[in-house]
C-alpha cells in the first residue's frame, strides 16, 4: 500500500521516541512530572488566574503507558477552586466529549486502557464551554508548535469541532444581536464565544526529552499549540494560537 514519505517519517518519530519515553524509571516519570506541573502552574495558570472572574477551567488527560503526568496539576487546580474536566473518546469512537471531573476518584480504565473520565460518575461538560487551557498529550514535540500524537487525530478533531462550535455561536449571537440592538439578552446562552472569554490555551505537556530537534511535518488539521510544557519550562508559539473563543493567547505577553 502506498505510504507517503511524511507517514513513514512519524512513524519512525513515533517509535523513537515512544522508546526514549520508555526508558524513563518510575520514578524519573514522577520527578519530571512534578516540575512539569510547577512550570504550568506558576508559568500558564497563575497568570490565566488573574483573567477571568470566574474559577478556571482546566483540561487535564490520565497519563498512559510512560506518559508524563498532570495529576499534581490536577490536585493543584482542585485545591484553587478550579474546575477540572477531561476526555473522554466518545461511544461513536468518533471523537471526544469533554466532562467534568470533581475528585480524583472519577477516572477508569477506557478504550486502548487510556484513563477517561467515568460516564457513570461524571456530567457532560459542553465543548463551547468556557476552557481556559488544554493540557495536550502527545508522543513528539517540535520547538515550532509541531506534535506528533498516537495517530487518532483525536486531540485535532476536538479542537476542529470545538472551532467550530464556537464559531457557530458567535454568529448566532451576532445574528440576535442585529436583530434586537443594543439588548443585553443577545448574548447568547452563556456560550464562551458570546462571554468574549479569551482564548483556550492548548499547551503540549511532556517530557524534554520529547522534544526533538528537527520540525516535524504539519498538516492543516493540526490543532495549533500555543505553547510547549515541559520539566525544563514552558516555550511560547507566537500569537493568534487559539480556538477562536476571542482574544490571543500564548505568547507570555498576552498572559
Ligand atoms: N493520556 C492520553 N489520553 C488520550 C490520548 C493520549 O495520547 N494520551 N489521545 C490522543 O489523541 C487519545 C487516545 N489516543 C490513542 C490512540 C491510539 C492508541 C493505541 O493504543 N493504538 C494502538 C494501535 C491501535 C490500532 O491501530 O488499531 C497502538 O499504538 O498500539 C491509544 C490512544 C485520547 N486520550
Ligand atoms: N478535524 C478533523 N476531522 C476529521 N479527521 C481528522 C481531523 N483532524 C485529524 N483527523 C484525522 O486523524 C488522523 C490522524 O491524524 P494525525 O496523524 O495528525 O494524528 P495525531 O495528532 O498524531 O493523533 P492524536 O491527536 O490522536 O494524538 C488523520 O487521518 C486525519 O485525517
Amino acid at each position: 500500500m502506498y505510504r507517503s514519505q511524511d507517514e513513514e517519517l512519524k512513524r519512525e518519530l513515533r517509535r523513537i521516541v515512544s522508546a526514549r519515553r520508555d526508558e524513563l524509571t518510575a520514578v524519573q516519570r514522577e520527578e519530571l512530572s512534578t516540575r512539569l506541573a510547577e512550570a504550568v502552574r506558576s508559568e500558564a495558570l497563575v497568570p490565566l488566574e488573574r483573567r477571568p472572574g470566574r474559577p478556571l477551567v482546566v483540561c487535564v488527560y490520565g497519563a498512559f503507558r510512560s506518559e508524563a503526568d498532570p495529576s499534581a496539576v490536577e490536585a493543584w487546580c482542585r485545591s484553587r477552586g478550579h474546575l477540572v474536566v477531561a476526555p473522554r473518546i466518545r461511544d461513536d469512537g468518533e471523537g471526544m466529549e469533554l466532562r467534568l471531573l470533581a475528585q480524583a476518584e472519577d477516572w477508569k480504565p477506557g478504550r486502548w486502557g487510556v484513563p477517561e473520565p467515568d460516564p457513570a460518575r461524571t456530567e457532560l461538560y459542553p465543548l463551547d464551554g468556557p476552557l481556559d487551557a488544554v493540557l495536550v498529550p502527545g508522543l513528539a514535540f517540535d520547538g515550532y508548535g509541531g506534535r506528533l500524537g498516537y495517530g487518532g487525530g483525536y486531540y485535532d478533531r476536538l479542537y476542529a469541532e470545538r472551532a467550530a462550535k464556537l464559531a457557530a455561536a458567535t454568529a448566532q449571537a451576532r445574528a440576535t444581536s442585529e436583530a434586537e440592538p443594543p439588548s443585553a439578552s443577545a448574548a447568547g446562552a452563556g456560550s464562551a464565544a458570546a462571554s468574549e472569554a479569551p482564548g483556550t490555551l492548548w499547551l503540549g505537556f511532556a517530557y524534554e526529552i520529547q522534544k526533538i530537534d528537527s520540525r516535524l511535518p504539519q498538516e492543516p488539521h493540526d490543532l495549533p499549540l500555543g505553547g510547549l510544557a515541559t520539566d525544563a519550562g514552558i516555550t511560547w508559539f507566537g500569537r493568534g494560537k487559539t480556538d477562536g473563543a476571542g482574544s490571543e493567547l500564548g505568547t507570555a505577553d498576552a498572559l
